[in-house]
């Protein structure tokens, strides 16, 4: 079973080192906006260079010719994985993909975000399909794009797999252990659930990096995630 992969979410490569500093193995971790438009590439070339996996989670969305050149860019970076919205489109996808090309970078896309409910999905993006069926479209899209998968809830990560293929990555973010807060995110799952419903990867922020023990928050999410728990 893979690493849950640690969303860095905090502002300063001084925060990042600390927590950092915590672990003794080398982690999957996931740099997102708040701390790439604080820190940038630099920061992103460090992490690397520790010899911790990266998911580089900028969501680009925008007409496909920027997307292109911006993926090419970071292209040189040699992150593990970057992502793109699906909503920008199969020629945006495209797109992405050409501008990774002669890289390792894997490339997945948001579908629907798990902080999105049905209910705001229909009255603030005008769909009129349900959640599920707007995450299985985005994802059916993705893999038409020639993308590696995609970013979904556990809700849906079964019914992907099961229309683009098992090794189609369904990466899932909004994991909580049991009994902790929601906080701003709608759909949500434990690790157990992610692992028994079909997710391939978990992202894993806030029950990790507020935890008065990361380390150990880490190594029991870690263990529920593979089954050993
Ligand atoms: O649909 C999405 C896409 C990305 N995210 C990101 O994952 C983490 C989740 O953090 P938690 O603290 O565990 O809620 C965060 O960096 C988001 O930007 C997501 O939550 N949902």
């Amino acid at each position: 079973m893979n690493k849950p992969i640690i969303a860095l979410d905090f502002s300063s490569k001084q925060q990042v080192e600390e927590f950092l500093s915590r672990f003794n193995e080398p982690l999957f971790v996931k740099v997102g906006m708040e701390l790439f438009y604080q820190e940038g590439p630099d920061l992103v070339r460090t992490i690397k260079a520790m010899g911790h996996d990266i998911f580089l989670d900028l969501k680009l969305h925008d007409i496909p010719n920027t997307v292109e050149s911006a993926m090419r860019g970071l292209a040189k970076l040699g992150v593990d994985l970057t992502n793109v919205h699906a909503a920008g489109g199969v020629e945006m996808m495209e797109a992405a993909k050409r501008g990774l090309s002669g890289s390792e970078t894997k490339l997945i896309a948001v579908t629907q975000l798990t902080s999105t409910s049905e209910e705001q999905m229909h009255s603030d993006q005008l769909i009129a399909a349900s959640l599920h069926d707007s995450v299985l479209h985005y994802a059916k899209k993705a893999k038409q794009a020639g993308l590696d998968g995609v970013v979904c809830s556990v809700l849906e990560a079964a019914a992907i797999s099961e229309a683009c293929g098992e090794s189609f990555m369904r990466v899932t973010p909004g994991i909580r252990p049991a009994d902790a807060a929601a906080d701003d995110q709608k759909r949500i799952a434990t690790p157990q659930e992610a692992r028994l419903k079909g997710s391939t990867h978990i992202v894993v922020g806030r029950a990790i990096t507020k935890s008065e023990n990361p380390a150990a928050s880490y190594g029991q999410i870690k263990n529920e995630w593979s089954g050993l728990l």
